[in-house]
């Protein structure tokens, strides 16, 4: 007989769990200490503090706005020291490093090259350090007993106009780290048919995107990211809430285009802190989280910014485990969803589910029974 409590995790077996995060930004997950040395080292001098402890503090105040247009003026910082090739591979580095220690063991990690040019950098320039940046970072994690792969994923941003030339430098890097392309930034104002150029070259080349939709803004960018510009996947869509009425006894009606998600598995990568820091969701308890994932949704739980959101992909879970008691089975769920929905080729999805995250949960749900 399975028990309930036996299957709650402590805070450690969380750590200790196989995870998949498909949706954390590389600029939005700095170590402050790392903000702090390369401001100084390149001559940054717009920091709020120079301590490190205290400028984690600002990102994570600074962030806690109410409104994604705020949220986003943070990067100015991150972004600002990440203007040459040293600085953009160590921060991969130790992003694949954070990643691992935690317990990451597939990561997507995207971040938009256009914004990296400050310096002088050309885009190749660019993706070439940060992919030898998260080359050096595995390596680091398997020198200290922890196995991860991390993936790039290119952004192009949505108020700007270089999303087709970002989507070929994404598939010309595609055998080389990259496995995908993104639209990110303020969502109101800039629907992704902005930008259905790129997403058209991308499908004609059989290559894999996902957009950032159904965030601050509601289900027109949802449905146009679907159904206009193909996306394989939705970058937040947690406004996919909208379309989905609950009577008061409980039954519960799909409109067209949330049935349309559900039915196609399209999955959602939601991000649960991150969501209250903008607004878009009130509490952990209600986030549409619990309710899409009862009604079977392809959900899957990620950071976004760690350093903004102050989380990480244990305290993404360990939120989700004390608002809506889940235990090791319901983790495992999340994580076999993005795994499914990583964009790696298919038998790799297979074997990292199959010979790491189902043996992973195995032998955590086995604790109790030797302790
Ligand atoms: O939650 C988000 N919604 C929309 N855009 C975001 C979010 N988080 C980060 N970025 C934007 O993506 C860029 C590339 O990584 C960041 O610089 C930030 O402007
Ligand atoms: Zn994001």
């Amino acid at each position: 007989m399975k028990s309930q409590t036996i299957h709650t995790p402590t805070a450690d077996q969380i750590r200790r769990a196989p995870k998949v995060v498909l949706h954390d930004h590389l600029d939005g997950g700095l170590r402050p200490g790392t903000v702090v040395d390369l401001a100084r080292e390149n001559g940054y001098r717009a920091l709020p503090h120079g301590d490190a402890d205290k400028l984690g503090s600002w990102f994570r105040e600074a962030a806690d706005s109410g409104s994604l247009e705020r949220y986003l003026e943070t990067f100015a910082h991150t972004v600002g020291v990440m203007q040459t090739e040293d600085a953009l591979r160590r921060v991969a580095a130790e992003c694949a490093e954070d990643l691992a220690a935690d317990g990451v063991v597939y990561a997507e990690v995207r971040y938009a090259p256009e914004q990296h040019l400050e310096g002088g950098l050309t885009l190749e320039q660019v993706v070439e350090a940060v992919n030898a940046g998260f080359r050096e970072g595995e390596r680091r994690a398997k020198e200290n007993g922890h196995r991860i792969r991390v993936g790039a994923l290119l952004t192009a941003m949505r108020h700007a106009a270089r999303s087709l030339e970002i989507a070929e430098l994404a598939n010309r890097y595609r055998d080389s780290g990259v496995v995908g392309f993104d639209i990110a930034g303020a969502e109101a104002g800039y629907p992704p048919t902005r930008h259905l150029d790129a997403f058209e070259f991308l499908k004609r080349e059989n290559n894999h995107f996902t957009i950032h939709a159904g965030e601050a803004f509601g289900l027109p960018s949802i449905w146009q990211a679907i159904q206009w510009c193909g996306a394989d996947r939705l970058g937040h869509g947690v406004r996919i809430i909208d379309d989905i009425e609950v009577a008061d006894d409980g039954t519960v009606k799909l409109g067209r285009l949330a049935a349309y998600v559900r039915d196609k598995r399209i999955p959602l990568e939601l991000c649960p802190t991150s969501n209250l820091q903008t607004g878009a969701v009130g509490s952990y308890a209600d986030h549409p989280i619990g309710l899409l994932r009862k009604l079977h949704f392809r959900v899957t739980v990620n950071t976004d910014n760690r350093l903004m959101s102050g989380t990480t992909m244990s305290r993404e879970f360990e939120h989700l485990v004390e608002t809506f008691d889940y235990t090791l089975d319901e983790m495992q769920w999340f994580t076999v969803n993005a795994m499914k929905s990583a964009f790696i080729p298919f038998d790799e999805r297979v074997a990292m589910i199959d010979d790491v995250i189902k043996p992973g949960y195995a032998s955590l749900k086995a604790e109790w029974l030797f302790r």
